[in-house]
């Protein structure tokens, strides 16, 4: 971290007293970066809007080295997670510890890309927290961010305009930014919709080699086959339906309990379709 973000060694509340849950960012812990090392606890957690909660009774733990898949519906609180762990959203109940920074790689789908900006000014877009507002980006982010860029295979797309990248570009120019904040913590947000299969392909190789360099990364994804692939799932239908090894959780009465009417189940066994709707209002 920069001299700018002192390495917090004290446990610090954040939040949520008030409504009853409790919110701890730890900081870097001193073990380092080994692989297995704990960056992520929810013990009971509840959170939502206005008087409702939109999401309860999630518990889990996340390491470094996982790909962590989060399945569920339409509206069945993924994002509501992804704020709760940003520090968006108050965890009115429950318990959530952060061991290390979080950083978001959002959809690009949602991105705008009609302001004249290159693939490097949005990567320099992650640094503005490790720096006074006031100044500008200088010698040493911009080599940090040039790092990032050439760490996700675009170091000779630097200076092309970001709405002129393709969406899988776009995606992975996201994940540099989220890089250059020296967060362990990474949220994908629905990251493979709308690439094709190349772009898909180039991304869920990034994801392996991220959680091989000991990030922990969170990834909202409606495709059940690809969870299947990664370390753990997380399902959610308003509240937390199961967490563990896919091969284990991935049943067909757990994908049930998941999706309910959106789920279709294709004969008798654990094969099924999930019908999802991507739009976004
Ligand atoms: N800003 C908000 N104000 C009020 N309710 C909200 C708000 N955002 C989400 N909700 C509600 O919280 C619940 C969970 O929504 P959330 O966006 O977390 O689901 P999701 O799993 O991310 O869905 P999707 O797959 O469609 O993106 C839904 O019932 C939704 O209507």
């Amino acid at each position: 971290m920069s001299d700018d973000h002192p390495q917090m060694s004290t446990t610090e509340a954040i939040g949520a007293a008030a409504t009853g849950g409790v919110a701890e960012v730890c900081g870097h812990a001193a073990a380092g970066d080994e692989p297995g090392r704990l960056l992520l606890e929810l013990d009971g957690v509840a959170a939502g809007y206005d008087q409702a909660l939109a999401l309860r009774d999630v518990g889990f733990r996340a390491h470094a080295g996982e790909r962590i898949a989060i399945l569920g519906p339409n509206g069945g609180g993924k994002t509501t997670l992804f704020r709760v762990v940003l520090g968006e959203l108050a965890v009115r109940e429950g318990r959530l510890a952060l061991h290390d920074e979080v950083a978001v790689v959002p959809q690009t789908e949602r991105s705008r890309l009609d302001f004249p900006v290159s693939a490097l000014d949005v990567v320099l877009m992650g640094t503005i927290a490790h720096r006074p507002w006031w100044r500008g980006a200088g010698r040493e982010e911009r080599a940090k961010a040039r790092a990032a860029l050439r760490a996700v295979g675009l170091e000779d797309r630097a200076d092309a305009g970001f709405g002129a990248l393709s969406g899988g570009q776009r995606q992975r120019v996201l994940v540099a930014r989220a890089l250059v904040r020296d967060s362990r913590i990474l949220l994908f947000d629905e990251p493979f919709t709308g690439l094709d299969t190349a772009s898909s392909e180039r991304l869920q190789q990034l994801i392996d080699e991220l959680a091989a360099a000991g990030h922990v990364l969170l990834i909202a994804t409606h495709d059940v086959g690809q969870a299947r692939g990664w370390d753990r799932v997380l399902c959610l239908n308003g509240r937390q339906v199961a967490f563990g090894d896919p091969a284990a959780t991935l049943t067909a009465d757990t994908l049930q309990a998941t999706y309910g009417h959106d789920l279709l189940r294709l004969g008798d066994g654990d094969a099924v379709a999930v019908i999802c709707d991507h739009r976004h209002g």
